[in-house]
């Protein structure tokens, strides 16, 4: 069992407080969703907890040691893995290579990388693409591409940023089923930052609400339906009565 851990995490900007003493926990098997408003601060702890960004104040444990500093590489090779939105893939080689040289990064021959990368392709059912130049495929497949990169070496922790942006519900189900099958047969501990909120709420174990780079609610997914903290963040007033649920499947 693995715990990531972000402790009291701030993060200014020239002045403006992106991330005010932000606590949020995800351990083994888990899948945690970051929900919040456009500009809440959601990507900048992805990139603190992932080395991208450091903090101005706060820590990142990883099973109770600071991580203070390191690299992305670094982290990546302690099992601290993420994608990007919009893919980040390379564009002009195979998806199969683009698997590969994630591999070979992470210290592994290439005959071993080869071997992960066909197997991974195919746990995460995209075998098929394999020979495809990555930057010809649909931005869906592109995501699916960019979780199975992710997933090479097998990391503890995996943080999708927007895995679900401008996904049909038919593909979103498909994908919250690849996301669950992460956390329940990989042991993974999954971070889930969506605005899908139906997704968030049918999928994640606990949920992490920001709002102007503050935690303003934490609960499980019917707490967090209920809450009218969260609702007003979303709407602007507490006076609605839904969130912006786009329903997952079906
Ligand atoms: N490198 C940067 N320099 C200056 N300001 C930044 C930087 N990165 C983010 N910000 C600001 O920090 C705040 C939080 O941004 P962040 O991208 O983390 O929010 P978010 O919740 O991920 O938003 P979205 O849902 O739109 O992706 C915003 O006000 C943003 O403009």
């Amino acid at each position: 069992m693995s715990e990531l851990v972000a402790d009291r995490i701030s993060v200014a900007f020239a002045g403006l407080k992106a991330l005010s003493e932000v606590d949020l926990k995800v351990a083994s098997g888990q899948i945690v969703g970051l929900m919040g408003p456009n500009g809440a601060g959601k990507t900048t702890l992805v990139n603190v907890l992932t080395g991208f960004q450091p903090p101005t104040a706060g820590a990142v444990l990883l099973d109770g040691a600071p991580l203070s500093g390191p690299k992305p590489h670094l982290l990546r090779r302690r099992g601290i893995a993420r994608t990007f939105q919009g893919g980040r893939l390379f564009r002009d080689l195979l998806v199969i290579d683009n698997l590969e040289v994630t591999g070979i990064g992470l210290g592994q021959s290439r005959s071993a990388a080869i071997a992960e990368a066909r197997a991974m392709l195919d746990w995460v059912g995209i075998a098929h693409l394999a020979n495809r130049i990555a930057g010809t495929l649909p931005y869906t497949d592109e995501r699916r591409v960019a979780i199975g990169r992710a997933l090479m070496g097998r990391p503890a922790f995996i943080l999708l940023d927007e895995p679900a942006a401008g996904m049909s519900g038919q593909e979103a189900a498909d994908l919250s089923a690849l996301i669950r099958r992460i956390a329940r047969e990989m042991g993974c501990g999954v971070l889930l930052i969506e605005h899908n909120v139906g997704l968030v709420l049918d999928l994640c174990d606990h949920i992490v609400v920001l709002d102007s780079g503050a935690v303003i609610e934490t609960g499980d997914p019917a707490f967090i339906r209920a809450s009218e903290k969260v609702r007003h963040a979303y709407m602007g007033t507490a006076a609605d009565t839904h969130m912006p649920v786009l329903e997952v499947g079906q």
